[in-house]
């Protein structure tokens, strides 16, 4: 049975939700299950292509539309583009899953300073800028959701992928910080921690051939890689109300990995 046949079909009904990054792997994933839970779903990437991908393979799985917009969520005016679409179409979202990233195997002494900078935009002030663009009306309706989808401890570093480590490590503290702020308003705030899935974002930008990374199940004691059913059911458990005392955690999805990580030498 898919782990995500446990959650009710209406579960999300009257629900608008915004995926950043929701047209690959893992966004693409919690998307669709929103989607087939009766939110309202808009989906934002880069690339127009993979969105028109997405949503058709919404569409012929679900039998529903989402909308999407292409967004960069390093470009201030791209992100009110998308908030001013989302406003007027649905009047606001309930829901921000802020999943977009970027990532690539750089070595700490020979990184450049725009690929930091990259990294960090994408990463950190994609999240920031995103959620500051719809928990206005969260907080007016005083209800939302805000996920984010981190790494398993950032704060204990990330050799080789230093920039990706600072970003998510600052995006969990936001974690914190807003699920403190905002809990008054009924807003739960919470994280992901995915462990290894095969997405095609790690295939091109982490398997390089001098990452340290290596494709395979060694290290997980629960003996295989993640995919993102495994991330999805924990999203749908953390955004529904059978959560609803649950904010500011970062929810490790990891296989058991993280209890004897491998050591990398980046
Ligand atoms: C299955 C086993 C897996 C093992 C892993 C387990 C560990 C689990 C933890 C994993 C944690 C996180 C994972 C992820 O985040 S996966 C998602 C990754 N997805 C993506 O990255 C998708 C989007 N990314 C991209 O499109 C590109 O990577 C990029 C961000 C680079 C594209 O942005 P842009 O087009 O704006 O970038 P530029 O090409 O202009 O480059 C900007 C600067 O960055 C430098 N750069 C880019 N790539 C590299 C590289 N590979 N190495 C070094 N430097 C790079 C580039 O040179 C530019 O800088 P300069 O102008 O100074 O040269
Ligand atoms: N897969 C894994 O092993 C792990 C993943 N994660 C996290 O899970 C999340 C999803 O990763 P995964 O599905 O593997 O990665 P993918 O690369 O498959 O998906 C990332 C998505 O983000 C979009 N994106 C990247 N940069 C931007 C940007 N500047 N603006 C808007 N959209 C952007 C990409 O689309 P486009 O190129 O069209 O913009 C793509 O749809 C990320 O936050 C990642 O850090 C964490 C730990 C492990």
């Amino acid at each position: 049975m898919d782990p995500e046949d446990f959650f009710n079909p209406k579960l999300f009904d009257g629900e608008v939700a915004v995926v950043t990054g929701g047209a690959s792997g893992i966004g693409l994933r919690i998307a669709r299950a929103l989607t087939a839970r009766g939110a309202e779903v808009m989906i934002t990437s880069r690339s127009i292509e993979r969105l028109e991908a997405a949503e058709l393979e919404i569409a012929a799985r679900t039998g529903r539309i989402v909308s999407s917009l292409p967004c960069d969520v390093r470009e201030a005016d791209d992100v009110d583009r998308l908030q001013d679409f989302v406003m007027s179409r649905f009047g606001g979202a309930s829901i921000v899953v802020n999943n977009a990233a970027a990532n690539f195997f750089t070595p700490a002494e020979r990184m450049t300073r725009r690929a930091f900078d990259t990294v960090v935009q994408a990463d950190l002030y994609g999240t920031f800028a995103v959620t500051q663009a719809f928990v206005g009306h969260m907080i007016e309706q005083r209800h939302g959701n805000i996920l984010n989808i981190t790494i398993v401890q950032p704060e204990r570093g990330f050799p080789g992928f230093s920039h990706s480590g600072a970003a998510k490590a600052g995006i969990l503290s936001l974690t914190c910080s807003w699920a403190f702020e905002w809990g008054r308003h009924g807003i739960r705030v919470n994280g992901i921690a995915p462990g290894p899935v095969p997405t095609r974002g790690v295939a091109e930008n982490m398997l390089a051939t001098d990452s340290p990374f290596a494709d395979d199940a060694r290290h997980v004691p629960l003996g295989r890689l993640g995919t993102p059913e495994d991330i999805t059911s924990a999203a749908l458990f953390l955004l529904s109300p059978a959560a609803s005392w649950i904010t500011g955690v970062n929810l490790v999805v990891d296989g058991g990995l993280f209890l004897n990580p491998p050591v990398t030498d980046s």
